[in-house]
């Protein structure tokens, strides 16, 4: 067989794990005219070709102003349920055995969602697809960086009286001018209460949102980092601590933060020995799941098997899967590999 159909198969096959992903941006513009419809709602497009035609992106903020408007179709548990077991189901098919998954609990809360209802349904969402397809995931309650550190901390307070239902706490939204430093108190209570600590940095933003999402805010894992590659001291760093980064080449693409996938950082980063993942993002936006993505990095790098596994093994380790949950992924991950 041609090499790069046998790559594209072995790539298509391998177990994954997927690290970021916003359940929100998997709201397919199919599903948003359904819920808009048994929500009694009326939406700005006509219909999803439409919408579709309004996916065109400059750079971050001009997703998120499409991103928060198309999200408020979500207002019951069931739309929470539907939209989290939409995404299992279609990730079964790219062989993904875990996921740890964003939510924006204030964007819904701004419109009268209680936190309540939002974890409800995503976690009955998350338990349907551990029944149905195996999968295992761990929920993230991630703040807005662009809302105030008061705002955070309020959300926290709330969120704290269903502590069990997620693992950790992240930092998403508009990134330039809204430096990690913003939110040290929010970060700090978050770790008083033993929540798993990452932040999104160095996406749009400059490399050092990365040293102080790591200084400052003390998180175990960097989102996107991307543009670590400024700075080669940096970049040391990441590889010394291990620090393991979250990227997600299409999201990076279709923002713009890379002109073409051939100029995205990625192989810097692996070069420099740095750990880095492969995740999705927002894949209802940004043109695709995660093989999606892991495709269209092979077709502008064309790496060999090695290095794909060290990305699989990358993500099994920077998981924050119970230990035999992990030996269970390195060990599905040995058979397939052989
Ligand atoms: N790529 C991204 N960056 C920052 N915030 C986000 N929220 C959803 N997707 C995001
Ligand atoms: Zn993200």
């Amino acid at each position: 067989m041609d090499w790069s159909l046998f790559m594209e198969e072995f790539i298509r096959g391998l177990p994954k794990v997927e690290l970021h992903l916003h359940i929100e941006g998997a709201l397919e513009p199919e599903l948003i005219f359904a819920l808009a419809e048994r929500n009694g709602m009326t939406l700005d497009f006509p219909d999803v070709a439409a919408l579709k035609s309004a996916y065109a992106f400059s750079d971050l903020q001009s997703f998120l102003d499409l991103y928060y408007s198309n999200m408020q179709v979500l207002l019951t548990e069931e739309d929470f349920f539907d939209l989290t077991l939409s995404y299992f189901a279609r990730v079964a098919r790219d062989n993904v055995m875990h996921c740890e998954l964003f939510f924006d609990p204030q964007a819904h809360l701004a419109r009268g969602v209680p936190i309540a209802t939002q974890l409800a349904g995503i976690e009955r969402g998350c338990q349907e697809a551990l029944r149905r397809f195996g999968i295992t995931s761990h929920v993230i309650l991630s703040f807005l960086r662009d809302m105030s550190e008061e705002s955070a901390l309020e959300t926290l307070e709330v969120a704290l009286a269903h502590r069990h239902r997620f693992i950790g706490v992240g930092l998403d939204s508009a990134e330039r001018d809204h430096p990690p430093e913003k939110f040290v108190r929010a970060f700090a209570r978050a770790r008083q209460e033993g929540l798993r600590l990452v932040a999104h940095a160095g996406e749009e933003g400059p490399h050092h949102y990365i040293s102080a999402a790591l200084d400052e805010l003390g998180v175990e894992r960097i989102d996107h980092g991307v543009r670590c590659v400024e700075s080669p001291a940096l970049m040391s760093l990441l590889a010394e601590r291990g620090t393991p980064l979250t990227v997600c080449p299409l999201s990076n693409l279709y923002l713009k933060v890379f002109g073409q996938m051939s100029e995205h950082s990625l192989p810097r980063m692996l070069e420099a020995g740095i750990k880095v993942t492969l995740n999705s993002d927002d894949p209802a936006y940004f043109g695709g799941y995660m093989n999606d993505n892991f495709l269209a990095v092979q077709e502008a790098f064309g790496f060999g098997r090695g290095t794909w596994i060290e990305l699989s093994r990358n993500a099994i380790e920077a998981s924050f899967a119970e230990p035999t949950r992990k030996r269970e992924m390195h060990d599905a991950l040995s058979r397939y590999v052989g």
